[in-house]
């Protein structure tokens, strides 16, 4: 490069960068004041309960645009660290954020249902500081690049937290390889499919060979597969065909419609396709998870039986909900449709064995299956199991439930942490998310485990129908105090910050 060239236009090149940065940080970002209750973007927080991956800390967290720039332990001097811009939340907990992989949000399509406003405000004032939205329960179900960008684009400007999306393998995708990988090229996390009908019509079940075709093209995109693992073994027991039996009010009767066979089989079936999952299989780098696992029995010892295998084993994890550790079916009053999910709450027993597989590291992770419908849908008047929206709406409590209801088993905050954030954020690729280390997001729930409150009508809930969550009116310890989403202070004191500058997470 000659002298001129160098003295001339390099400068000018520099110039025109910087000028260009300027201008990609100023103009299309929000206000730090309407994105976050706090008016700092460097910033201390500190706490003597700071959940680290190395253990439970006294000390401070810095953060700086957004992501955390260290971590330190006790000896810091409080209000001296940069000019006392730090904030004490004293003997309050600071825990990475909850990540919720299975939430409805159901917009577009079915924003009287939920939506992006209202569930992202309902996260951001539970804890959690990313969901990932499932594709069915909206209209259209995103099983496209298109409906992807529908989702998108409904998300926009609505979104208090971040929101990532998984796509949906359904029958008429799953052979049509182009079609499934512009869903993952636009950005779905993953995919996820049903075994049995999925009360969604546009959303139809996949069988075996279709969960095999979805792992070769995600296999390529080192993405997970999110399986609803029921199947329906007997019809005359299925849903619907027992509308004239008198006792549809009985949640016995609809305990016995869906049996731990159901979950059984499909399991069964599921992995021996996750074979392909393996080292040198024809779907390596793919990754089953089956949801909301509720058969602590055979279900689970399929599942165990596989993870021993290590890594030499098909590539699986398993979550189950907070539903199916705090509810029993002996507890289920007939006619309380709140308590209708699939697969269904079961027995005393059945809970007992849940919490110590998930104790135990055999269950991965918890995930909400916020799945909420118009109050209508529940049938409320008529209390029918069998006819009845099934889905439980819980997206706000997830925390608090967690806590109140571990605490018979000594549940670690430590342990939250791992369910709640490490594992899910692994699952769906979120390498910046999930622990509080340096340079992740700055994401954190901070919350006060020993304050106790009643679920009743002055607790304000953000969900569009609070009425319909079967935790209304229970007891619950571990109050949330304050969100923080990469950064900005989301929710802080019953309030959410003005502006709801959450990001649609894309995967790339
Ligand atoms: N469509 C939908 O959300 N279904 C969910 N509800 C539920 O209880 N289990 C599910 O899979
Ligand atoms: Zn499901
Ligand atoms: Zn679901």
């Amino acid at each position: 490069m000659g002298d001129v060239l160098r003295w001339r236009v390099l400068p000018m090149l520099v110039l025109l960068a910087s000028s260009l940065v300027l201008y990609v940080r100023i103009l299309p970002k929000k206000s730090i004041s309407e994105c976050s209750l706090l008016p700092y973007d460097h910033y201390w927080i500190t706490s003597k309960r700071i959940v680290t991956p190395q253990g439970v800390i006294n000390g401070a967290v810095e953060v700086r645009d957004g992501k955390i720039v260290s971590v330190v332990e006790s000896d810091y001097q409080k209000g001296s660290l940069l000019g006392g811009k730090v904030v004490d939340y004293g003997n309050a907990v600071i825990m990475p954020g909850l990540i919720d992989v299975h939430a409805h949000l159901d917009e577009p399509g079915r924003v009287e249902w939920e939506g992006f406003s209202s569930g992202t405000k309902a996260a951001a004032a539970g804890g959690v500081t990313t969901l990932v939205d499932m594709p069915l329960n909206s209209f259209p179900s995103t099983v496209s690049e298109e409906t992807l960008r529908m989702k998108v684009e409904a998300a926009q400007k609505k979104i208090y937290v971040d929101v990532g999306f998984w796509g949906g393998l359904v029958p008429h995708n799953a052979f049509n390889t182009s079609m499934l990988e512009g869903l993952l090229h636009a950005g779905a996390l993953g995919l996820k499919s049903f075994m049995c009908p999925s009360g969604i019509n546009d959303f139809p079940m996949t069988n075996s060979t279709h969960i095999k075709e979805g792992l070769y093209v995600l296999a390529k995109f080192k993405r997970p597969l999110l399986v609803h693992a029921e199947v329906v073994l007997d019809s005359k027991n299925s849903e619907g065909l027992l509308d004239d039996d008198p006792s549809y009010r009985s949640y016995a009767t609809y305990l016995k419609s869906r049996p731990p066979s159901w979950e059984e089989a499909a399991i069964k079936d599921l992995l021996a396709v996750a074979q392909d999952t393996k080292t040198g299989g024809q779907a390596e780098g793919a990754h089953v998870h089956i949801v909301h696992l509720s058969d602590a029995k055979a279900s689970l010892d399929l599942i165990e039986d596989e993870k021993r295998n290590g890594p030499n084993g098909a590539s699986i994890s398993v979550e189950t909900c907070p539903h199916y550790l705090a509810f029993a079916a002996e507890e289920i009053a007939d006619g309380d449709t709140r308590f209708k999910c699939a697969p269904p709450i079961r027995d005393v027993t059945n809970r007992q064995n849940l919490w110590e597989a998930l104790i135990d590291g055999h269950i991965d992770m918890l995930s909400s299956d916020h799945s909420p419908s118009i109050p209508e849908l529940k049938l409320f008047d008529e209390g029918d199991f069998l006819r009845a929206w099934g889905g439980i709406s819980s997206l706000q409590y997830v925390l608090p439930i967690t806590w109140t209801y571990g605490q018979k088993y000594g549940v670690s905050f430590s342990q939250i942490a791992t369910w709640w954030s490490e594992r899910p954020a692994k699952l769906a690729g979120q390498k910046y998310k999930g622990a509080i280390i340096l340079g992740n997001d700055a994401d954190f729930a901070v919350w006060e485990p020993e304050v106790e409150f009643e679920l009743d009508e002055n607790y304000k809930t953000y969900h569009k129908h609070p009425n319909i969550s079967p935790y209304i009116g229970r007891r619950l310890s571990g109050k949330v105090l304050a969100t923080f989403v990469r950064g900005n202070l989301v929710f802080s004191e019953r309030s959410h910050a003005p502006a709801a500058c959450g990001s649609p997470i894309l995967a790339k």
